[in-house]
């Protein structure tokens, strides 16, 4: 397949924190765009941050890296909002909704005050939330609104079977879907080793309820409460999740990916944001993929909507 690339390839990086610059870094280190500005609160952090980078122009890929304003969005093809509070040891992802939705509410009307007419991608906690709360301030057709969703899940799915099974992740079909968060799960009726279903793979009746593949998906789920506990934040994951997500809408690839989309009528689901494989290109989401879940899983499914939906209440109050 020969890619069809966009033009300018600029990115705007919102929140120049752990998430914001491992993204940075990983996209100066691949090589993937052509332009990249900072923009944070703390307008001396992106400076700096700017200055570290570009001092790693001569080992890296040549680019443009500046801290800049939100004037610098009206030409962005896209514009990656990693602003706003982590979690801390203890707390959820969906204690952050009051106060990220907020904050995001002054940096998606600025960025849309600058005439942009790019693609916004959402890493912020409580991911789904944002992007649905992103979508509701910007008015962006859902195709370019687009979160990290469950993108960091489904790739430590994948990297804690591949070790498990002692098989390359990359030959790994898995997705996690739903919330990126608590209410996540594994879909494990679509997991494939080199397109093998994990259950003729490792015979296992039932995967649902076997001891092991339990205890696997939990770590999956439960991860960034094991990183935050050991070293208060995670980022490397995240960082390298989203170059993946900014390649394939440059790339144009028509990449399977599993992001947060808005879902219109699949699944049973409507007018929410939530993790599902979707099908990116430089118009966003092409497609959201439609899997033949289980039963138990279409229930599961339902249920992390409905979480979300009551936490979509809380964000939507805190924007009037
Ligand atoms: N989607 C995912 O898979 C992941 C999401 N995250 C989330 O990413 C977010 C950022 O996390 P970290 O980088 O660790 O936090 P951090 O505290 O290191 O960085 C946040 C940055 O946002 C800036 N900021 C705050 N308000 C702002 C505003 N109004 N305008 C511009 N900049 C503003 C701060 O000055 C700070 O530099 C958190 O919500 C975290 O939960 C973290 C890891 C994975
Ligand atoms: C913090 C977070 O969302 C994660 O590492 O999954």
């Amino acid at each position: 397949m020969t890619y069809q690339t966009t033009k300018l390839r600029k990115v705007v990086i919102i929140g120049t924190g752990f998430v914001g610059t491992s993204y940075a870094y990983a996209l100066l280190n691949q090589g993937v765009v052509n332009e990249l500005v900072l923009i944070d609160l703390n307008e001396n952090k992106a400076e700096g941050e700017a200055r570290d980078l570009n001092h790693g122009m001569p080992f890296g890929n040549p680019m443009k890296i500046k801290a800049g304003s939100y004037q610098d969005c009206h030409n962005a093809d896209l514009v990656v909002i990693t602003a706003g509070a982590n979690q801390k040891p203890g707390e959820t992802r969906l204690d952050l909704v009051d106060k990220n939705a907020r904050i995001f509410k002054g940096i998606v009307n600025s960025v849309m005050d600058s005439n942009f007419k790019g693609i916004f991608v959402i890493a912020t906690n409580p991911v789904d939330i944002l992007t649905q709360i992103t979508r509701e301030i910007s008015g962006l057709p859902k195709e370019r609104v687009i979160g990290s969703g469950t993108i960091l899940d489904t790739a430590r799915f994948r990297y804690l079977l591949g070790e498990h099974f002692q098989v390359d992740a990359r030959n790994i079909h898995a997705y996690i879907m739903g919330e990126h968060g608590d209410s996540e799960l594994p879909v494990w009726s679509h997991v494939q080793i080199g397109g093998v279903p994990l259950s003729q793979y490792a015979g296992i009746d039932d995967l649902y309820h076997h001891q092991e593949m339990t205890e696997l998906f939990q770590n999956v789920r439960d991860a960034a409460y094991h990183i935050i506990e050991r070293k208060g934040a995670t980022y490397y994951g995240i960082g390298l999740g989203l170059v993946r997500l900014t390649r394939a809408i440059l790339n144009n690839e028509n990449a399977v990916l599993t992001v947060s989309a808005y879902v219109d009528g699949q699944y049973g689901l409507e007018d929410i944001y939530l993790g599902v494989p979707a099908i990116l290109n430089e118009n966003g989401i092409r497609e959201v993929m439609e899997l033949r879940l289980s039963d138990k899983e279409a229930e599961q499914l339902h249920q992390s909507a409905k979480v979300l939906r009551e936490m979509l209440k809380v964000g939507l109050n805190a924007i009037k």
